[in-house]
């Protein structure tokens, strides 16, 4: 399994071309479908690529947004990835509730949360956007963590080696089932991760999503 060659762009536009390519991939769906679903991921990197995904005109009304992760965390609490996405994207969007599927962070039961999100996932989600930690871990899947091998559950409650430790998450079937998915990678301390995932290394999780486009920064791409 390879993958195509990443672009590599400097920091300063990355955050605008990782939401062009947002922006193309939903602008791709709407041509054939009648609504396109857009997964998120949280962490410190993709916040600026959401804002310039924000300014963007796209038919927003066709676009429904879902999660690639979450914290178990209140949404309004500093980890959650739903604030991250409110507050960068569906805040200055003013995207209705009614378009927006919040995995349930503040539920007791996390099984429970996992499965009841499950529910709401469309067949194929249309567009991705991960991340990728120093570890390889991308989604909320670290590396050699049983949810690696999940075929059947789309969703899964798991502990996970990234602060906060409870964590909901896509599992592979759903991600590499994706019709596009961007991993947006920056800094160089993801160099070795990054070079050792497009080499094809499966320990760890961002080498197993297999239909990734990457997206680098010149330090992530260990130059
Ligand atoms: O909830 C999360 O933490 C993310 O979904 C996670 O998968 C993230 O994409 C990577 O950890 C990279 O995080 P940074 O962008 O902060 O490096």
């Amino acid at each position: 399994m390879s993958f195509a060659p990443p672009r590599i762009v400097p920091p300063e536009s990355l955050a605008q071309e990782a939401a062009a390519w947002m922006a193309s991939s939903l602008q791709d769906a709407l041509k054939t479908r009648p609504r396109a679903s857009l997964a998120l991921s949280g962490g410190g990197t993709p916040g600026p690529a959401y804002r310039a995904l924000a300014a963007m005109k796209l038919p927003w009304e066709r676009v429904d947004v879902y999660f690639v992760d979450e914290r178990f965390v209140p949404p309004d609490h500093k980890d959650s990835n739903y604030r991250l996405v409110e507050d960068t994207l569906l805040k200055p969007l003013g995207l209705p509730a009614s378009q927006v599927f919040r995995m349930q962070g503040e539920r007791e039961d996390r099984d429970a949360a996992a499965r009841d999100y499950e529910a709401t996932l469309p067949p194929v989600l249309d567009v991705v956007l991960l991340g990728m930690g120093p570890d390889g871990h991308t989604a909320s899947l670290f590396p050699g963590h049983p949810a690696m091998e999940e075929r059947v559950r789309r969703v899964l409650a798991v502990v996970g080696s990234k602060p906060p430790p409870w964590r909901m998450t896509l599992t592979l079937p759903v991600l590499n089932s994706a019709r596009a998915v961007l991993n947006l990678v920056a800094g160089e301390g993801k160099a070795d991760a990054v070079r050792r995932a497009l080499a094809g290394d499966l320990s760890l999780p961002a080498a197993r999503v297999t239909n990734t486009q990457w997206m680098l920064d010149p330090a992530a791409a260990g130059r």
